[in-house]
């Protein structure tokens, strides 16, 4: 048996572990930080599960986990990583299989397509524009768009009024609890994919419509209305 097909007019996408894997620039810009602020480097691992509430958590869990930082030192080691991640951004980023087929796929579709991600803007759009994504989308939400993220869903609904469709006719594609609790909260359904950064945590155990392996997964289950 095939599970509903969703009826849509938008697709929003997450960014960070679900079009493009960000996640070795991420690490590269969090070890330069922690070496020009003479603390021990971090490994990629532990890193990866920093990422998926915006530069400032992540930096913020760089400089307090198994540590200690003042409010001042944060801030200090949040410019460092700025600094650094500028410079670094898009270096070896890749985008994953099946997301251009299935961003050709849906625009062939008609659906209007958006990204919607906690990355702050400075950084999203370079990396759209360099990795040939920003043509697909009709809207674009950054983490410093608005002054909440996700889990908020105003990022969500924001998006769809950009793009001048319904929210309860939009899907969520994302990696995280943060892309899943703001679809719900927007009343959105909501695929995880299963390669992405979860924060740790086991991407089964997050409540969610379905879990793809490859986004192409999704094409089967929508229908565009
Ligand atoms: O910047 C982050 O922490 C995560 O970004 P994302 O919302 O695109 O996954
Ligand atoms: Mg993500």
């Amino acid at each position: 048996m095939s599970a509903a097909r969703f009826a849509v007019r938008a697709v929003l996408f997450d960014l960070d572990g679900t079009l493009l894997d960000t996640i070795e620039d991420l690490a590269e810009a969090s070890n330069r930080m922690l070496d020009e602020l003479g603390r021990p480097r971090r490994p990629l691992a532990q890193i990866h599960s920093f990422v998926g509430k915006g530069i400032p958590n992540l930096v913020r869990r760089c400089m307090t986990e198994d540590a200690q930082a003042s409010d001042a030192e944060v801030e200090r080691a949040i410019a460092s990583f700025r600094r650094h991640y500028m410079l670094v951004n898009g270096q070896s980023t890749r985008i994953y299989p099946g997301i251009l087929d299935t961003l050709d796929a849906m625009r062939a579709m008609d659906l209007q397509l958006a990204c919607v991600t906690n990355k702050a803007e400075a950084f999203t759009l370079p990396l759209l524009e360099r990795t040939g994504l920003m043509p697909y989308f009709g809207a674009v939400v950054s983490g410093d768009t608005l002054p909440v993220k996700k889990p908020d869903p105003a990022v969500l609904h924001h998006a769809c009024d950009l793009l001048g469709v319904a929210s309860h006719h939009a899907l969520m594609i994302g990696d995280s609890a943060n892309d899943a609790l703001a679809a719900r909260a927007a009343g959105m359904p909501v695929l995880l994919v299963t390669y992405g950064y979860s924060e740790g945590m086991p991407v089964d155990t997050i409540e969610c419509d379905g879990l793809l392996s490859n986004a192409t997964g999704a094409l089967g289950r929508i229908e565009a209305v």
